[in-house]
């Protein structure tokens, strides 16, 4: 029934949609709308996180960056902490479930049902994982495509003293993006969904790419 999709939390959202759930003035508010789901992908330091500011700033969506999510997953403590801490240091990928779990979390709890979901998913398993305790896919997917030598320059001189940004772990975490991202964005390229965006250039220059995938929520 619909109140079973609804106790089921949100991995049959998009079917129980606003109809049991309308507030008595009879209007939507913006939790129990549709969410809308933007996975935003690229490599390390190809500009994922600068893009999705702009895009926050005009056209109102909320940032889940999967990485912050990790990282403020150690930095409170959590029984995972160490284990992420280990596999962030090592460029590799953490357990789909624990970071598919915050994301959840994290949509669950947010007022808003527009979301940019930045650096996620990184492998197919990511992807299965999501769409299994989800119970859908993303909208729309943006790919920020970067050569390798401007990514290596921009992550080196990014200077936010993150344990990661290193030569070592760059090279590992580009050899994770070429084995385990790049099936994905074929994936998502096969269903249609996959917005290429050239990331060379200035921010604004980039961003003007961005702009005509977001025109109908001006
Ligand atoms: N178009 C650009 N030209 C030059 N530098 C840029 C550009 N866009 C972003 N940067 C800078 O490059 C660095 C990496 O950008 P950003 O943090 O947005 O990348 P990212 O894709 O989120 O990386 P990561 O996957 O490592 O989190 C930052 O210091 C940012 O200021
Ligand atoms: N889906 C993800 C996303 C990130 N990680 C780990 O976090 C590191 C930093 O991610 P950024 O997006 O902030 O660059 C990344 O290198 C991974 O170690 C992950 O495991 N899974
Ligand atoms: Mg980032």
């Amino acid at each position: 029934s619909l109140l079973d999709q609804a106790a089921n939390g949100f991995k049959n959202w998009k079917a129980f949609s606003t109809e049991i759930l309308k507030p008595a003035g009879g209007g939507i508010s913006p939790k129990e709308r549709t969410p809308y789901i933007t996975f935003v992908l690229g490599g390390p330091g190809s500009g994922k996180g600068t893009q999705c500011a702009r895009i926050v700033e005009t056209f109102g969506f909320t940032h889940l960056s999967a990485g912050d999510l990790l990282r403020k997953e150690i930095s409170s403590n959590s029984e995972n902490g160490s284990t992420i801490l280990n596999t962030i240091k090592e460029g590799k990928i953490v357990p789909s479930e624990v970071t598919v779990k915050l994301i959840k979390r994290a949509i669950e709890s947010c007022e808003n049902y527009k979301f940019l979901i930045d650096g996620f998913p990184r492998s197919e398993e990511n992807r299965k994982t999501y769409e299994r305790v989800i119970g859908t896919g993303p909208d729309v997917v943006l790919f920020f495509d970067c050569p390798e030598e401007e990514m290596v320059k921009r992550v080196l001189s990014r200077n936010e003293g993150r344990v990661d940004d290193n030569i070592d772990t760059v090279k590992e975490r580009l050899k994770v993006f070429t084995t385990l991202n790049l099936p994905v964005i074929n994936y998502y390229t096969g269903k249609g969904k996959l917005y290429k965006i050239n990331a060379v250039g200035t921010e604004e220059e980039i961003f003007e790419q961005v702009l005509p995938v977001f025109a109908s929520w001006r």
